[in-house]
Protein backbone atom coordinates (compact mmCIF):
# COMPACT_ATOMS: atom_id res chain seq x y z
CA UNK A 1 0.00 0.00 0.00
CA UNK A 2 1.23 3.63 -0.72
CA UNK A 3 -0.04 6.97 -0.54
CA UNK A 4 -0.49 9.69 -3.08
CA UNK A 5 0.29 13.30 -1.55
CA UNK A 6 -1.23 16.01 -2.83
CA UNK A 7 0.40 19.66 -1.22
CA UNK A 8 -1.31 22.92 -2.75
CA UNK A 9 0.05 26.58 -1.59
CA UNK A 10 1.83 26.02 1.36
CA UNK A 11 3.26 28.56 3.04
CA UNK A 12 5.01 28.29 6.19
CA UNK A 13 7.21 31.14 7.81
CA UNK A 14 8.91 31.56 10.44
CA UNK A 15 7.85 34.95 12.13
CA UNK A 16 9.15 37.58 8.79
CA UNK A 17 11.24 34.51 7.50
CA UNK A 18 9.48 32.75 4.52
CA UNK A 19 10.42 29.18 4.74
CA UNK A 20 8.09 27.92 2.31
CA UNK A 21 6.01 30.36 -0.10
CA UNK A 22 3.04 29.01 -1.89
CA UNK A 23 4.27 25.54 -2.83
CA UNK A 24 2.07 23.39 -4.61
CA UNK A 25 3.16 19.36 -5.84
CA UNK A 26 1.58 15.99 -6.27
CA UNK A 27 3.80 12.80 -5.28
CA UNK A 28 2.83 9.66 -6.85
CA UNK A 29 2.17 6.97 -4.60
CA UNK A 30 4.53 4.10 -4.79
CA UNK A 31 8.03 5.74 -6.10
CA UNK A 32 10.97 6.85 -4.45
CA UNK A 33 11.02 10.85 -4.29
CA UNK A 34 14.48 12.57 -4.11
CA UNK A 35 13.24 16.03 -2.32
CA UNK A 36 16.41 18.16 -3.09
CA UNK A 37 17.58 21.29 -1.77
CA UNK A 38 20.67 23.25 -0.67
CA UNK A 39 20.68 23.64 3.12
CA UNK A 40 18.14 25.89 4.11
CA UNK A 41 16.26 25.24 1.71
CA UNK A 42 13.08 24.07 3.40
CA UNK A 43 13.26 20.52 2.80
CA UNK A 44 12.71 19.52 6.79
CA UNK A 45 10.09 22.31 7.12
CA UNK A 46 8.25 20.57 4.27
CA UNK A 47 8.70 16.99 5.72
CA UNK A 48 7.83 17.36 8.99
CA UNK A 49 4.48 19.33 7.29
CA UNK A 50 3.76 16.19 5.49
CA UNK A 51 4.61 13.58 8.54
CA UNK A 52 1.84 16.35 10.67
CA UNK A 53 4.27 17.18 13.43
CA UNK A 54 2.46 20.46 13.04
CA UNK A 55 -0.92 21.81 11.80
CA UNK A 56 -1.15 23.73 8.27
CA UNK A 57 -2.07 27.65 8.79
CA UNK A 58 -2.00 28.36 5.40
CA UNK A 59 -2.38 26.20 2.24
CA UNK A 60 -3.51 22.19 2.03
CA UNK A 61 -1.85 18.92 2.70
CA UNK A 62 -4.40 15.82 1.22
CA UNK A 63 -2.51 12.42 2.31
CA UNK A 64 -4.41 9.21 0.95
CA UNK A 65 -7.42 11.45 -0.23
CA UNK A 66 -7.06 12.68 3.51
CA UNK A 67 -5.80 16.39 5.83
CA UNK A 68 -3.50 14.26 7.91
CA UNK A 69 -3.53 16.23 10.35
CA UNK A 70 -4.20 14.26 14.20
CA UNK A 71 -5.19 11.67 11.56
CA UNK A 72 -5.10 8.20 13.46
CA UNK A 73 -4.71 6.01 10.14
CA UNK A 74 -2.65 8.22 8.14
CA UNK A 75 -0.44 8.76 11.04
CA UNK A 76 0.07 5.08 11.33
CA UNK A 77 1.13 4.86 8.30
CA UNK A 78 3.49 7.29 8.26
CA UNK A 79 7.12 7.10 9.16
CA UNK A 80 9.92 10.67 9.67
CA UNK A 81 12.81 9.07 10.57
CA UNK A 82 15.36 11.76 11.12
CA UNK A 83 18.79 11.80 12.48
CA UNK A 84 17.99 13.44 15.81
CA UNK A 85 15.09 11.70 16.95
CA UNK A 86 15.99 9.86 20.08
CA UNK A 87 12.13 8.14 21.29
CA UNK A 88 14.10 5.08 22.02
CA UNK A 89 17.04 6.19 23.85
CA UNK A 90 16.92 3.94 27.45
CA UNK A 91 15.69 0.67 25.64
CA UNK A 92 17.69 -2.05 24.90
CA UNK A 93 17.86 -2.53 20.82
CA UNK A 94 15.73 -5.97 20.99
CA UNK A 95 12.89 -4.62 22.94
CA UNK A 96 12.68 -1.75 20.98
CA UNK A 97 12.15 -3.96 17.66
CA UNK A 98 10.06 -6.24 19.17
CA UNK A 99 7.47 -3.47 20.53
CA UNK A 100 7.17 -1.68 17.31
CA UNK A 101 4.37 -4.06 15.99
CA UNK A 102 1.87 -2.20 18.64
CA UNK A 103 2.57 1.14 16.69
CA UNK A 104 3.15 -0.21 13.29
CA UNK A 105 0.94 -2.85 12.01
CA UNK A 106 3.10 -3.84 9.10
CA UNK A 107 6.05 -4.30 11.09
CA UNK A 108 7.94 -7.00 9.93
CA UNK A 109 10.22 -8.26 13.39
CA UNK A 110 12.24 -11.05 11.65
CA UNK A 111 13.08 -8.35 8.82
CA UNK A 112 14.57 -6.01 11.62
CA UNK A 113 16.51 -8.23 13.08
CA UNK A 114 17.92 -9.04 9.75
CA UNK A 115 18.75 -6.23 8.82
CA UNK A 116 20.38 -5.11 12.40
CA UNK A 117 22.56 -8.00 11.95
CA UNK A 118 23.86 -6.62 8.76
CA UNK A 119 24.41 -3.12 9.85
CA UNK A 120 26.10 -4.67 13.09
CA UNK A 121 23.96 -3.33 15.71
CA UNK A 122 24.73 -4.47 18.78
CA UNK A 123 20.97 -6.10 20.05
CA UNK A 124 21.86 -6.39 23.39
CA UNK A 125 22.67 -2.81 24.07
CA UNK A 126 20.41 0.56 24.70
CA UNK A 127 19.84 2.76 21.91
CA UNK A 128 21.41 5.59 23.78
CA UNK A 129 24.77 3.57 23.96
CA UNK A 130 25.18 2.80 20.07
CA UNK A 131 27.54 4.98 18.34
CA UNK A 132 26.46 7.68 16.21
CA UNK A 133 26.37 5.76 12.93
CA UNK A 134 25.05 2.48 14.60
CA UNK A 135 21.68 4.88 15.67
CA UNK A 136 21.26 5.88 12.51
CA UNK A 137 21.02 2.45 11.02
CA UNK A 138 18.65 1.81 13.77
CA UNK A 139 16.41 4.50 12.70
CA UNK A 140 16.65 3.35 8.77
CA UNK A 141 16.28 -0.15 10.36
CA UNK A 142 12.71 0.56 11.60
CA UNK A 143 11.94 2.93 8.71
CA UNK A 144 12.72 0.20 6.42
CA UNK A 145 10.49 -2.77 8.47
CA UNK A 146 7.92 -0.34 9.25
CA UNK A 147 6.13 -0.78 5.80
CA UNK A 148 4.54 2.42 6.40
CA UNK A 149 2.77 3.75 2.78
CA UNK A 150 4.14 6.73 3.28
CA UNK A 151 8.11 6.56 4.50
CA UNK A 152 10.08 9.77 4.71
CA UNK A 153 13.57 9.72 5.63
CA UNK A 154 15.34 12.88 6.29
CA UNK A 155 19.17 12.88 5.91
CA UNK A 156 18.62 9.72 8.17
CA UNK A 157 22.03 8.72 7.15
CA UNK A 158 24.09 10.63 8.48
CA UNK A 159 26.95 9.23 10.91
CA UNK A 160 26.27 6.18 8.43
CA UNK A 161 29.56 5.31 6.89
CA UNK A 162 29.62 4.01 2.78
CA UNK A 163 29.28 0.67 3.43
CA UNK A 164 26.12 1.02 5.72
CA UNK A 165 24.74 3.71 3.62
CA UNK A 166 25.32 1.64 0.19
CA UNK A 167 23.57 -1.06 2.01
CA UNK A 168 20.53 1.16 2.79
CA UNK A 169 19.93 2.30 -0.64
CA UNK A 170 20.20 -1.56 -1.65
CA UNK A 171 17.28 -2.44 0.97
CA UNK A 172 15.64 0.48 -0.45
CA UNK A 173 15.73 -1.19 -3.68
CA UNK A 174 14.56 -4.37 -2.91
CA UNK A 175 11.88 -3.60 -0.22
CA UNK A 176 10.14 -1.15 -2.93
CA UNK A 177 9.72 -4.18 -5.32
CA UNK A 178 8.40 -6.18 -2.48
CA UNK A 179 6.49 -4.04 -0.94
CA UNK A 180 6.20 -0.85 -2.43
CA UNK A 181 5.10 2.03 -0.93
CA UNK A 182 5.85 6.39 -0.90
CA UNK A 183 9.55 6.73 -0.02
CA UNK A 184 10.58 10.17 0.57
CA UNK A 185 14.40 11.31 0.69
CA UNK A 186 15.96 14.48 1.23
CA UNK A 187 19.43 14.77 0.33
CA UNK A 188 22.08 16.85 -0.50
CA UNK A 189 23.82 13.58 -1.41
CA UNK A 190 22.77 13.77 -4.71
CA UNK A 191 25.29 11.88 -6.31
CA UNK A 192 25.58 8.58 -4.55
CA UNK A 193 21.56 8.58 -4.47
CA UNK A 194 20.30 9.38 -7.88
CA UNK A 195 19.72 6.15 -9.22
CA UNK A 196 17.02 5.86 -6.49
CA UNK A 197 14.90 8.47 -7.41
CA UNK A 198 11.69 7.90 -9.83
CA UNK A 199 10.63 11.24 -9.38
CA UNK A 200 12.65 14.63 -8.08
CA UNK A 201 11.47 17.27 -7.08
CA UNK A 202 13.84 20.76 -6.15
CA UNK A 203 13.47 23.51 -3.72
CA UNK A 204 15.10 26.52 -3.32
CA UNK A 205 14.42 29.42 -1.23
CA UNK A 206 11.60 27.90 0.10
CA UNK A 207 9.93 27.13 -3.51
CA UNK A 208 9.68 24.28 -5.66
CA UNK A 209 12.24 25.41 -8.52
CA UNK A 210 10.95 22.12 -10.72
CA UNK A 211 9.53 18.54 -9.91
CA UNK A 212 10.41 15.65 -12.98
CA UNK A 213 10.62 12.54 -13.22
CA UNK A 214 14.47 11.28 -13.36
CA UNK A 215 13.63 10.19 -16.58
CA UNK A 216 12.44 13.70 -17.74
CA UNK A 217 15.17 16.04 -15.89
CA UNK A 218 18.13 13.53 -17.08
CA UNK A 219 16.71 14.36 -21.03
CA UNK A 220 16.59 18.00 -19.76
CA UNK A 221 20.38 18.45 -19.26
CA UNK A 222 23.22 18.37 -22.09
CA UNK A 223 26.35 19.11 -22.16
CA UNK A 224 28.38 20.67 -25.39
CA UNK A 225 31.99 21.21 -26.12
CA UNK A 226 33.82 22.65 -28.78
CA UNK A 227 35.76 25.70 -30.33
CA UNK A 228 34.58 28.93 -28.05
CA UNK A 229 33.07 30.70 -30.66
CA UNK A 230 31.00 28.06 -32.24
CA UNK A 231 29.99 27.09 -28.57
CA UNK A 232 29.56 30.70 -27.92
CA UNK A 233 27.18 30.78 -31.11
CA UNK A 234 25.58 27.91 -30.91
CA UNK A 235 24.09 28.07 -26.97
CA UNK A 236 23.36 31.65 -27.58
CA UNK A 237 19.88 31.09 -27.34
CA UNK A 238 20.22 28.01 -24.82
CA UNK A 239 20.00 28.30 -20.85
CA UNK A 240 23.35 27.80 -19.82
CA UNK A 241 23.58 27.18 -16.28
CA UNK A 242 27.38 26.15 -16.63
CA UNK A 243 30.52 27.34 -18.59
CA UNK A 244 34.26 26.70 -18.43
CA UNK A 245 36.60 27.29 -21.09
CA UNK A 246 40.79 25.71 -21.30
CA UNK A 247 42.73 26.98 -24.37
CA UNK A 248 40.34 27.82 -26.83
CA UNK A 249 37.96 24.67 -25.93
CA UNK A 250 34.91 25.59 -24.34
CA UNK A 251 32.39 23.49 -22.50
CA UNK A 252 28.92 24.48 -21.22
CA UNK A 253 26.00 22.85 -18.98
CA UNK A 254 22.65 23.47 -20.77
CA UNK A 255 19.48 22.95 -19.27
CA UNK A 256 16.32 22.45 -21.76
CA UNK A 257 16.22 20.05 -24.67
CA UNK A 258 17.53 19.98 -28.26
CA UNK A 259 15.55 20.38 -30.88
CA UNK A 260 16.32 17.73 -34.41
CA UNK A 261 17.83 20.49 -35.96
CA UNK A 262 19.82 21.73 -33.00
CA UNK A 263 21.09 18.50 -32.59
CA UNK A 264 21.98 18.36 -36.44
CA UNK A 265 23.45 21.79 -36.66
CA UNK A 266 25.55 20.53 -33.25
CA UNK A 267 26.57 17.64 -35.47
CA UNK A 268 27.41 19.69 -38.17
CA UNK A 269 29.62 22.40 -36.47
CA UNK A 270 31.60 19.04 -34.83
CA UNK A 271 30.37 19.78 -31.57
CA UNK A 272 30.58 17.05 -28.51
CA UNK A 273 27.18 16.70 -26.73
CA UNK A 274 26.97 14.66 -24.03
CA UNK A 275 24.48 13.73 -20.91
CA UNK A 276 24.85 15.18 -17.18
CA UNK A 277 24.22 13.70 -14.34
CA UNK A 278 21.57 14.44 -11.74
CA UNK A 279 24.00 15.55 -9.44
CA UNK A 280 25.60 18.71 -12.12
CA UNK A 281 21.93 19.58 -13.11
CA UNK A 282 21.63 19.98 -9.06
CA UNK A 283 24.41 22.08 -8.33
CA UNK A 284 24.11 24.11 -10.99
CA UNK A 285 20.31 24.93 -10.80
CA UNK A 286 20.56 25.76 -6.95
CA UNK A 287 23.82 27.94 -7.42
CA UNK A 288 23.20 31.06 -5.82
CA UNK A 289 23.56 34.13 -7.26
CA UNK A 290 23.97 32.86 -10.98
CA UNK A 291 20.75 33.04 -13.62
CA UNK A 292 19.44 29.64 -14.27
N1 LIG B 1 11.96 27.02 14.12
C1 LIG B 1 12.50 27.86 13.24
N2 LIG B 1 12.55 29.18 13.47
C2 LIG B 1 13.09 30.04 12.58
N3 LIG B 1 13.61 29.69 11.39
C3 LIG B 1 13.59 28.37 11.10
C4 LIG B 1 13.04 27.38 12.00
N4 LIG B 1 13.18 26.16 11.42
C5 LIG B 1 13.79 26.36 10.23
N5 LIG B 1 14.02 27.69 10.03
C6 LIG B 1 14.64 28.30 8.83
O1 LIG B 1 13.89 27.89 7.70
C7 LIG B 1 14.78 27.61 6.61
C8 LIG B 1 14.53 26.21 6.11
O2 LIG B 1 15.00 25.30 7.09
P1 LIG B 1 14.94 23.73 6.83
O3 LIG B 1 15.42 23.06 8.09
O4 LIG B 1 13.60 23.39 6.35
O5 LIG B 1 16.02 23.57 5.65
P2 LIG B 1 16.65 22.26 4.98
O6 LIG B 1 16.41 22.39 3.51
O7 LIG B 1 16.10 21.04 5.64
O8 LIG B 1 18.19 22.46 5.29
P3 LIG B 1 19.40 21.41 5.61
O9 LIG B 1 19.74 20.74 4.33
O10 LIG B 1 20.48 22.33 6.07
O11 LIG B 1 18.90 20.49 6.68
C9 LIG B 1 16.19 27.85 7.12
O12 LIG B 1 16.63 29.12 6.70
C10 LIG B 1 16.06 27.81 8.63
O13 LIG B 1 16.99 28.66 9.24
Amino acid sequence: MAYPIEVRHLTVHYKKYKALEDVSFTLSPGKVHGILGRNGAGKTTLLTYLASFHKVKRGTIVIDGEDPFENERILQGTSFIYDKDNTYDYDKIAKILKGMLYFRPNFDEAYAKDLAAKFNIPMDKSADQLSKGQYSALQVTIGLASRTPLTIFDEAYLGMDAPARELFYKEILLEQERHPRTILFSTHLVSEMEYLFDEVLIIDNGKVLLQETSEQLLEKGFSITGPEEDVDSFTETLEVIHEKSLGGTKSVMVYGTLTEQEQREAAELGLEVGTLSLNNLFIHLTKEGEET
